[in-house]
C-alpha cells in the first residue's frame, strides 16, 4: 500500500515550512516508513530480541531528546514557546520512564541496564546531531532537527492504523502500536509544526535551508535506527 506520508490528508495542520520540509526528505521519509524493522514489529514478526535491542536504545536516545528540546526552552524568549518545549522535554522523560516500566520488565532490563548501555554508532551519531543543533543552530534550526522525531513516528501510527485497523490483543507490540495512534498526538503535532513554521518565518533565508537540510539528516538517522536495531549494530572496532 502507497504510503500516505505526503499527502495533505494529516488530522492536524501542516504549515508551509513544515511542508518544504517533507518534501525535502521525500525519499528517507518513505524510506523509514518501509524499514523491514517497522515491516516486522508492524505484523508481529519481529523477534523479541531486536525489539529489546531497540527499546533500550530508544530508552537513552528519548533521554537525549529531553535534553534537545530542554535546550532549546532556553533559547526561546516567548513564555508560551519556553513552556511548550520545557513540556516536551518533560513528557520524553515520562514516556521513556513508562516504557522502563512495561517493555522493561516484559523483556528482562531495567533502568541500570538501559544506564550502562553502550550507544551504537548510529544512536550517538543521532543525538549529537540533535544536541548540536539545540546549542549551535538558528532557533528554526534547532527545531527542525528534533521534529521527525515526532512527525514520523505519529505519521507511521496513522498510517498502520489505516492499514491494519484495530490492533488485536494478542498482537505483540499492541502497546507500542497503540501509543502512535494516540489522537492526543495531533494536538502536540499542531503545536510543533505552528513553531517550526514561525521561526522559519522569523529566520534569514540560509538559516530557513540549514534548517531544512538538517530536519533531513533526522529522518536519515530515523531510518538508520530502525536499521541499527534490525542488524544490532555494533561498533566496527
Ligand atoms: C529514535 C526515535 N525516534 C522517534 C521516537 C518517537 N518519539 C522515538 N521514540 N525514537
Amino acid at each position: 500500500m502507497e504510503s500516505p506520508t505526503l499527502t495533505e490528508n494529516r488530522p492536524y495542520t501542516v504549515p508551509p515550512f513544515a511542508k518544504e520540509c517533507l518534501e525535502a526528505a521525500g525519499e528517507a521519509w518513505h524510506a523509514a516508513h518501509d524499514h523491514a524493522f517497522v515491516q516486522a514489529l508492524a505484523d508481529g514478526s519481529l523477534d523479541s530480541d531486536r525489539f529489546r535491542f531497540y527499546q533500550m536504545q530508544d530508552a537513552r536516545y528519548l533521554e537525549a531528546f529531553a535534553d534537545a528540546t530542554s535546550i532549546i526552552s532556553t533559547r526561546c524568549t516567548d513564555p508560551d514557546d519556553k513552556l511548550w518545549f520545557i513540556e516536551a522535554a518533560q513528557m520524553a522523560v515520562v514516556v521513556e520512564q513508562e516504557l522502563h516500566a512495561g517493555y522493561g520488565e516484559e523483556l528482562g532490563y531495567d533502568a541500570d541496564d538501559v544506564a550502562q548501555l553502550e550507544l551504537t554508532p548510529n544512536n550517538r551519531a543521532y543525538q549529537n546531531h540533535m544536541i548540536a543543533s539545540a546549542h549551535t543552530g538558528s532557533l528554526v534550526e534547532a527545531v527542525a532537527a528534533i521534529t521527525p522525531c515526532p512527525w514520523l513516528y505519529v505519521d507511521l501510527g496513522q498510517q498502520l492504523e489505516a492499514e491494519m485497523g484495530e490492533v488485536p490483543e494478542s498482537h505483540p507490540y499492541a502497546e507500542w502500536l497503540e501509543m502512535y495512534r494516540d489522537p492526543a498526538f495531533n494536538e502536540y503535532m499542531d503545536h510543533l509544526l505552528e513553531r517550526l513554521h514561525r521561526f522559519a518565518v522569523a529566520a534569514d533565508p540560509a538559516a530557513r535551508e540549514r534548517a531544512k537540510e538538517l530536519f533531513v539528516l533526522s529522518v536519515r538517522y530515523e531510518w538508520m535506527f530502525w536499521d541499527q536495531s534490525w542488524t544490532k549494530q555494533e561498533w566496527p572496532v
